[in-house]
């Protein structure tokens, strides 16, 4: 796939085969795009972006992240740029405010404030306090959590596994806009897996299909 030159891939994935899972021939990846993987559960969509997070390897093939193979970049530095929000939002022990702040452990960044914690809550619309025990959220309000938690690491790219699975119909809207807004002001690339053909005609600037782990489209989805 050629892209115009002002346009750069922020990761290119040439002959990529993980197990009998995923093949990909050729993939580019636009910098500061929002990118929607689609397919039926099963398809390998969840397998493509733990690829692009490290979390596994290829088989055989090459993933570059910007200009380098993923083998020759360490995996916590990539993990500093690019940040991984699971389907299931990964809750620990403690409060929320340990909740907000684990993701920033790794980082060399200082830590927020408590105003800022606050503030974080209050985008994804999370009406908690900083001290209240995190596992006793719901479903929804964890992934609300978990959402905050990677808007403080300010990633250059996001990998969102369904992002909005746990939210119901109403919210769901809400919290994907509140996603695009704060990747678009910070220049973020958003690369976000849905099963719903319609969240992705509604946020994706590019919509690749995926069916029994090929590529079986990649469509340029104008928005007015
Ligand atoms: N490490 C692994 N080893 C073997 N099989 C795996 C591994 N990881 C996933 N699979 C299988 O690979 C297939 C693709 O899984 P994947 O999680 O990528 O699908 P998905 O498209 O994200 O599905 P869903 O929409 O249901 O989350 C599934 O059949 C799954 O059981």
């Amino acid at each position: 796939m050629e892209s115009p030159d002002n346009e750069k891939p922020v990761f290119t994935l040439k002959e990529v085969k993980f197990n009998d899972i995923l093949y990909i021939k050729e993939l580019a990846i636009t910098e500061k795009k929002t990118t929607a993987i689609v397919g039926k559960s099963g398809s390998g969509k969840t397998t493509l972006l733990k690829l692009l997070n490290k979390l596994i390897s290829p088989d055989s093939g090459t993933i570059y992240y910007r200009d380098t193979p993923l083998e020759a970049i360490d995996s916590i530095t990539l993990r500093r740029e690019v940040v991984m929000m699971p389907q299931t939002p990964v809750i620990f022990e403690g409060d929320i405010r340990e909740n907000l702040l684990i993701g920033l452990k790794f980082s060399e960044k200082e830590l927020p404030s408590d105003d800022r914690l606050m503030n974080m809550l209050q985008v994804v619309g999370l009406d908690k306090k900083l001290d209240e025990p995190a596992h006793q959220l719901s479903g929804g309000e964890k992934q609300r959590l978990a959402l905050a938690r990677v808007m403080l690491m300010e990633p250059s790219v996001w990998l969102l596994d369904e992002p909005s699975s746990a939210l119901d119909k109403d919210t769901e809207d809400e919290v994907m806009q509140k996603i695009m807004d704060f990747g678009k002001r910070n220049g973020s690339t958003i690369i976000f897996v849905t099963h719903s053909i319609p969240m992705a005609e509604k946020y994706a600037e590019e919509i690749i299909e995926i069916e029994n782990g090929e590529i079986v489209s990649i469509k340029q989805n104008h928005h007015e």
